[in-house]
């Protein structure tokens, strides 16, 4: 992360903390409520530039036997820690995101993730998140992820055809 960070303000419409962040897309998988196999993840606005999400892990999560698998828990990362750029700028995608697994994360437990703003520095934000169960402080899984901003137009322009709501875009693509 680069030492001459920008300074950073709440973005005007940014969600107050308690409130839902709100999803960026109905048909998600991580957090659309119209994503027929999603997580469903409902992301929180907290204090300052943080977000927090709940997840209840469900039997089709399994990974190894009785525990998460870590490619979703990856995602619910992702997902969580990809609505705390929409605090501070706009729409932002995922450049690059890393995580240490330090135990593993039960079948039938709810997992909390906490995520957080480091800092900002043009069109890049970098975020922390941690994992651990909504009833334990204990650090189950951090991650570290950069989240690049975009004009959501021009970036899926391409793409938006393939979406489950295209339908629903089209008017906003138009040229
Ligand atoms: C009005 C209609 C609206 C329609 C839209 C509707 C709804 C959707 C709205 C929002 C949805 C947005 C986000 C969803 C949020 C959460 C979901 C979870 C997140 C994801 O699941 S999202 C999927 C996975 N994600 C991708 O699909 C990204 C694929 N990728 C790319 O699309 C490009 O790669 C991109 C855009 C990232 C950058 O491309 P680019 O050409 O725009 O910019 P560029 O390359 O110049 O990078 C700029 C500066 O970032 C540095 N940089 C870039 N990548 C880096 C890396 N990996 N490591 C270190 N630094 C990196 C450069 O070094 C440079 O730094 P510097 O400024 O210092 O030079």
């Amino acid at each position: 992360m680069p030492a001459d960070l920008d300074p950073v303000t709440r973005h005007p419409k940014a969600a107050k903390p308690g409130e839902p962040v709100g999803m960026h897309n109905a048909t998600c998988y991580g957090c659309g409520d119209r994503s027929p196999h999603g997580l469903n993840i409902v992301n929180i606005a907290g204090e300052g530039f943080t977000v927090h999400a709940d997840m209840r892990v469900e039997p089709w999560m399994e990974g190894g036997p009785g525990v998460i698998h870590g490619g979703l828990l990856s995602t619910a990362f992702d997902e969580v820690m990809g609505a705390v750029p929409k605090l501070v700028a706009g729409a932002a995608v995922t450049g690059h995101l890393e995580i240490d697994y330090l135990k593993p994360v039960p079948v039938g437990s709810v997992v909390r993730i906490d995520a957080e703003l480091l800092g900002m520095k043009g069109r890049k934000i970098y975020t922390k998140g941690v994992a651990h169960l909504v009833d334990s402080d204990e650090p189950l899984a951090i991650s570290h992820a950069l989240f690049i901003t975009i004009k959501g137009r021009e970036h899926f322009s391409a793409y938006v055809e393939n979406s489950q709501a295209a339908d629903e875009y089209r008017p906003y693509f138009a040229p």
